[in-house]
């Protein structure tokens, strides 16, 4: 601390002077000044003396108020509570006070010229060193805590040190905080304790919870096994022995045995006898060596009843291991088995016939395919098709139709063995799974041969459906197999294919698949694909065919389709035709010809040479049935605008066969309007005179057949002539077709037939043509 600056004694002239100066200033003083010289210079002397002594007064009374601030603030400096430092650059302590010495312990004396770092702890000097550096170079106030070495004691000092005045020197206020470094350590240590604490307060407040919790947990499990020991599960427990010890309502309500009746009994009791002893003996090796069966058994109820149910044993072994109980839980499965027969039964057999059905049959084929490729054993497949099932529907109704095919599926199971498989497939299709014929070929076709002829015997014997007694015919095909190469659906087809055979070669007979039969079924199916897209690219044409007079007089024409194919050239209309009938495609395509025979008879219309012509439309049966018929051929005229008188439908014979009613109807109506009919292929068929006086026939046309021999067939001739005086009796015109000699036409003639078609006058030829011969005459 530095020692307060004293009061500096004025020099007398200094002090005179200043008094001198201060007298001028004071007037009052000056008016009391006596005129005599020598009083006003002694008064003046006075009064300037009388100034120095006021001036040294105060300069003596400021001096004691600055020696006694002096004192005052060393007092202060010494005492404080605080440790004052002051610092030089290096560390180095140039002052300190009583307090500040104390704090260290160190006599004051002892620490001024010493460095401060050395009452510090190692680790902490660096510390100061650096906080003192940043007090010196002017960063404000540093404020930090270091530890002290005081003695053999440490002491935590809090030092904030700041830059004095002048710069050179850097004053420090330094405290003690030990204790209160000790305070925060202790609340530090009990907060830690009291967060032990609390852990182990968590920790066993989760113990608590969790035991509550398997408490809890325990006493749902007991719940839950009292439930479920109650469920609609039938449920016995038994001791080691057999035993039982208890069982729960659904056991009762199952068995129809009361605890009390069977507590202390063995199982025993609910023996149906259904099972043997082995199958005990597999269901006792499993709960030994598993602890558990499962599996399905029919017990007796109290009433005697049997039932099926499905059990599981389960052995309950205690701490060592030793079985000590046996846990019954079963199932009555008697509905739920009956259902799922029903739905087997349903989903594998046939519900009328109550044979297999095609899944069913598809299986069994699977599996004799596969047994066939390990045994080398031929076997046959025979596929069965009714004949004429649907006229006994149509005619006597489904009812009876049913009747029959359940006779014939009993038949035929007759007829096979034991082990052979027979199937509907639907319908009226039956298929015969012959297994194990034989390992050869041909013995196995033999033996397929005479089961065939059996079942064709068998199904031919009349049959009893209802009052009606009736007799039906069955067409198979039969295909032998080995092994699996050829797939089930391909063996299936081959047998179709044969039955088909059958079906063509007039019924009620069986035929063997051969190679040659489906690759025309192969090729039947290409042209079928052919005429689709024929009718969708408008690949067809007409051609006219004349029909002339006996005196060469053009009359009319035949119109006769062509089919112009894209890859095939032209396609015959004798090998199309047919397959359009039966694929049903002669519809649209019948339809067409009729269009386009219309759109020619209103441009023959315009013209003079041509504006009588009839043209000729070969209709077919099925087009014929179609119940519009009448209004699609009326729909064409009137679209076209055409007279009807100059259109001729050509029916065949054949067509007359089923409902001859319904077709003589349309053609009266389409008569009546003035459309002609013409019956071709006459004599080929089942003419009955009987309806071809009821028909509105225009013509009768003699079938080519009859003219081709005409002259050297005795018999043609006969059947020619007939004809042709029937046609006269009954008012019909008559032409004969297929005219190819001047002999032909002359006997034609001379027999009283005077119109003719055939290549004599002209092949059907394309419409250019037609017109150019029409010209020539
Ligand atoms: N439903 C429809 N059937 C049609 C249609 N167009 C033809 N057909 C029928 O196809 C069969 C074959 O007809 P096509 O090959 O045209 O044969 C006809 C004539 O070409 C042939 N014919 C005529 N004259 C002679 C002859 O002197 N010699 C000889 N070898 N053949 C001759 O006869 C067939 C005429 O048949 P038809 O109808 O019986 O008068 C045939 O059955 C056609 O009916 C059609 O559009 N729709």
């Amino acid at each position: 601390m530095k020692t307060p600056a004293k009061s500096t004694k004025l020099s007398s002239k200094t002090l005179r002077r200043r008094a001198e100066a201060q007298l001028k200033t004071q007037t009052e003083i000056k008016q009391t000044i006596p005129s005599d010289y020598a009083a006003k210079k002694m008064i003046h002397e006075l009064q300037v003396h009388q100034i120095e002594l006021e001036m040294q007064n105060e300069e003596l009374k400021q001096a004691r108020i600055a020696e006694k601030l002096h004192y005052r603030y060393t007092e202060l400096f010494e005492f404080a509570p605080i440790g004052y430092f002051s610092f030089n650059l290096k560390g180095v302590i140039n002052q300190v006070n009583l307090r500040g010495a104390s704090l260290l312990d160190i006599e004051r004396a002892n620490l001024v010229g010493k460095q401060f770092s050395n009452c510090l702890t190692a680790q902490d000097r660096n510390k100061f060193n650096r906080c003192l550096a940043k007090a010196f170079a002017g960063d404000g106030i540093q404020s930090f805590e270091v530890l002290a070495q005081v003695g053999k004691h440490k002491c935590w000092l809090n030092i904030e040190a700041n830059l004095g005045i002048t710069e050179t020197d850097c004053l420090a206020a330094v405290i003690d905080i030990t204790d209160r470094k000790r305070a925060d350590e202790e609340l530090l240590f009990q907060n830690d304790e009291k967060g032990k604490r609390t852990d182990e307060l968590v920790i066993a407040n989760k113990e608590l919870f969790f035991q509550n919790a398997e408490k809890e947990k325990r006493v749902g499990e007991l719940r839950v096994a009292a439930t479920v020991f109650e469920t609609q599960e039938g449920m016995f427990v038994t001791d080691a022995n057999l035993c039982i010890l208890r069982v729960n309502k659904a056991f009762t309500n199952i068995s129809g045995y009361s605890g009390e009746e069977v507590i202390g009994q063995s199982p025993k009791l609910f023996n149906s006898g259904r099972q043997d002893k082995a199958f005990y003996k597999e269901m006792w090796n499993s709960i030994n060596t598993t602890d558990a069966w499962r599996g399905e058994v029919s017990n007796r109820s109290k009433s005697g009843d049997i039932y099926a149910k499905n059990l599981t044993i389960t052995a309950v072994r205690d701490g060592k291991g030793v079985v000590s109980n046996y846990v019954a839980t079963f199932r009555d499965i008697t509905t739920s088995k009956a259902a799922s027969e029903k739905i087997n039964n349903l989903a594998y057999f046939d519900p009328l016939t109550q044979l297999p059905n095609r899944r069913m049959l598809l299986d069994s084929l699977r599996h004799v395919l596969t047994i066939s490729a390990r045994s080398n054993q031929h076997c046959a497949l025979l596929f069965l098709d009714l004949d004429n099932f649907k006229t006994l529907n149509d005619t006597l109704g489904h009812d009876v139709g049913d009747l029959l095919l359940q006779q014939v599926a009993t038949r035929l199971t007759d007829c096979v063995r034991e082990g052979d498989i027979v199937a509907r497939l639907g319908g009226d299709e039956f298929v015969v799974l012959l297994e194990n014929l034989s390992l050869q070929a041909i013995e196995a076709a033999n033996k397929a041969k005479k089961v065939a002829k059996k079942i064709i015997f068998e199904l031919a014997q009349y049959y009893q459906l209802n009052m009606h007694r009736y007799h039906s015919t069955t067409s198979i095909g039969v295909t032998i197999f080995s092994g699996n190469e050829t797939g089930i659906e391909e063996l299936l087809k081959q047998a179709d294919i044969a039955m088909y055979q059958s079906k063509a070669a007039g019924r009620n007979t069986w035929h063997f698949f051969n190679k040659t039969m489906q690759e025309s079924i192969i090729a039947r199916a290409d042209m079928e694909r052919d005429l689709r897209k024929a009718i969708e690219d408008n690949q067809f044409q007409l051609h006219y065919q004349a029909q002339v007079s006996s005196s060469g007089q053009t009359l009319g024409a035949e119109a006769l389709i062509r089919w112009q194919h894209p890859e095939r050239g032209q396609v015959s209309p004798f090998n199309f035709i047919p397959l359009a009938e039966e694929t049903g495609l002669i519809l649209p395509i019948g339809q067409w010809v009729l269009d386009s025979a219309c759109a020619q008879l209103k441009a023959w219309q315009k013209n003079p040479l041509t504006q009588d012509l009839v043209l000729a439309v070969n209709i077919s049966a099925k087009q014929l049935h179609q119940e519009d018929f009448v209004e699609q051929v009326k729909a064409t005229l009137k679209r076209h605008d055409i007279n009807p008188a100059r259109l001729k439908l050509e029916l065949t014979e054949s067509m007359l066969v089923e409902n001859i009613s319904d077709i003589i109807t349309k053609m009266n109506i389409l008569s009546k309007i003035g459309i002609s009919f013409s019956l071709d292929d006459f004599g080929t068929g089942y003419s009955s005179l009987q309806y071809l006086k009821k028909l509105p026939l225009n013509q009768i046309k003699i079938d080519q057949s009859f003219v081709r021999d005409l002259i050297t067939d005795a018999s043609d001739r006969a059947i020619v002539r007939t004809i042709i005086t029937m046609s006269h009796s009954l008012d019909i015109s008559v032409i004969a077709e297929g005219v190819e000699t001047v002999e032909e036409r002359q006997y034609l003639l001379d027999n009283g037939c005077t119109h003719y078609q055939g290549y004599l006058f002209s092949k059907p030829v394309p419409i250019n043509e037609f017109e150019v011969l029409l010209k020539k005459g």
